[in-house]
């Protein structure tokens, strides 16, 4: 049985993520602090969120966030194996998101019809991964690797790439990101930086999250 979905129907999906525009990147400590941090972006309008498997709490984080906020689109980020794809996923991850591109990821997220962001940097990279029929891909590190300068000079003759450039991306940035065309969202963790140590931790990130999305849909907040 040919379990992979169309190449047509897989566009049309990835074309639906991260329509909101700003995608928190989130290095967990742990779920205490995960769960905090969904409440707030939930409360300052933005439902999807790309938890890093990079902290040992990442992946139970990633289970209660998805059963507890039912209306958040959870990704898995960081993600660097077959099996992260299928843990993250049996914990109700919906995209998943790597650094990089690799055979083997690219063959384990065409098999089981995973939604993958692969990570690109170059203009090969972004080709390679249009071949394989991954039209959403990471723009990953984004300023070290030229900034939006760079990304619209690449991107110009790649009319189907949908490109979410994440690592440098701030606030003050977002604009010069958003002018682009290819540009579906953007990604980063200066949403959810620094916590640690935060009384009202819901509150902080509520208001961060706010004035991201006031940056992306370029209305000023009163
Ligand atoms: O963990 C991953 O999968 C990554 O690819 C890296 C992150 O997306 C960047 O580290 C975010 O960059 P900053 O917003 O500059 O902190």
């Amino acid at each position: 049985m040919n379990t992979q979905p169309s190449p047509d129907t897989r566009a049309e999906r990835t074309r639906n993520w991260l329509q909101q525009g700003v995608l928190p990147v989130v290095v967990i400590p742990n779920v205490k602090q995960g769960l905090e941090i969904a409440e707030g972006l939930c409360a300052g309008g933005i439902t999807q969120i790309e938890i890093t498997l990079r902290t040992p709490e990442a992946l139970q984080a990633l289970g209660e966030i998805a059963q507890r906020f039912p209306d958040m689109n959870v990704s898995a980020g960081t993600v660097l194996t077959p099996a992260q794809f299928d843990q993250a996923a049996d914990l109700g991850a919906t995209l998943f998101i790597s650094p990089g591109l690799t055979e083997v990821l690219a063959e384990h997220a065409l098999n089981k019809g995973y939604a993958w962001v692969p990570g690109v940097a170059t203009a090969s990279e972004m080709m390679r991964g249009l071949e394989l029929g991954f039209e959403l891909l990471k723009f990953f590190p984004a300023m070290a690797a030229g900034g939006p300068k760079a990304l619209a000079g690449i991107t110009a003759p790649l009319a189907a790439a949908r490109v979410v450039p994440t690592g440098g991306v701030t606030l003050e940035n977002l604009p010069q990101w958003r002018e682009i065309k290819a540009v579906q969202a953007v990604g980063g963790t200066w949403l959810t930086a620094g916590l640690d140590g935060v009384a009202n931790v819901a509150k902080v990130v509520e208001q961060r999250a706010a004035l991201a999305m006031a940056a992306w849909n370029n209305t000023v907040l009163v």
